[in-house]
């Protein structure tokens, strides 16, 4: 692994090692080149946000994190190795959870159901071993409820556990959607777009549960956002992608100062 001194933020956080080590990143879909060239990291502990306007590759690179796309060029180095193209089970092995941007629930099913299914991973017994070792699977079912239960507790979602998911609002459902991730128990999770057609309150309770999941769990996170704002106050560092090229990276004030990242935003003509 990558060694790096820990840094202890601001706010007494504190970040560790290189998780992940995105080298040398190129991604085409035929003749368009989503992600050209793009090197950055990510540290244990931090929030790490991905940001861009409309079409910059910030959904690819996050599909190149989260193992869903290959990269023609370039290597994902995660825990010290490089990494090898993976079944979206074993990236689920690896301890990383995401969330979508078009929100991907079972909308007929409950709320709790719903946190359930993020178990499933964790879930070994069978149906045989459930027959011959009815205690095994019994502990397991236990372990499983109480990690939901904690979950639900913590989301501050328990008026809503039996509700059907399809007719919770939009901002519950995202934060449905966060609840299943988080039941995996992941080590990093993937986030994306969790504000997307939120208004400014659900925005910020969203902003509240994303930094209190990284404070509480030291779970880290990635995230990709369209909105600057909401991402500066949350995150330690930012990539900023502009045109599948990084133009900017550094701590939300590096950003904001940056040239060319103000000059995307601003929507400046490209050479
Ligand atoms: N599956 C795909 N097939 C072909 N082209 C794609 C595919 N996915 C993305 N692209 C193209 O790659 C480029 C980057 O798209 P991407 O969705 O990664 O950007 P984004 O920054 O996430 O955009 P948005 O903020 O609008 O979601 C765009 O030109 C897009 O049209």
């Amino acid at each position: 692994m990558n060694a790096q001194p820990q840094t202890v933020t601001a706010d007494g956080r504190t970040i560790g090692d290189v998780v992940m080590d995105m080298r040398n990143i190129t991604l085409r879909f035929g003749g368009v080149e989503a992600i050209k060239d793009i090197s950055f990291d990510i540290r244990e502990g931090e929030i790490r946000a991905i940001i861009g306007p409309n079409g910059a590759g910030k959904s690819s690179m996050l599909n190149v994190i989260s193992g869903f796309y290959v990269p023609q060029e370039g290597e994902v180095w995660f825990r010290g190795k490089p990494r090898p193209p993976m079944k979206p089970y074993e990236v689920a092995q690896q301890g990383i959870a995401r969330t979508f941007q078009n929100i991907a629930l079972f909308e007929g099913m409950s709320v709790l159901d719903n946190v359930m299914c993020g178990r499933l991973g964790h879930m070994k017994t069978n149906m045989l071993t459930q027959a011959l070792w009815w205690g095994k699977a019994a502990r397991e079912e236990e372990e499983n409820r109480e990690a939901v239960e904690r979950v639900i507790d913590f989301l501050e979602i328990q008026a809503i556990r039996k509700t059907p998911v399809g007719r919770l609002p939009y901002g519950l459902k995202k934060r449905v959607e966060l609840a299943r991730a988080l039941a995996a128990e992941p080590k990093l999770l993937l986030l994306d777009e969790p504000m997307a057609g939120m208004n400014v309150e659900e925005k910020e309770d969203m902003s509240r549960f994303i930094l209190d999941v990284n404070d509480e769990f030291g779970t880290t996170i990635a995230l990709i956002e369209h909105d600057m704002g909401v991402v500066m106050d949350l995150s330690d560092r930012v990539v900023v992608m502009d045109y599948g090229k990084k133009i900017g990276d550094g701590t939300p004030h590096e950003v904001r100062n940056n040239q060319a990242v103000i000059d995307a935003y601003l929507g400046v003509a490209h050479d």
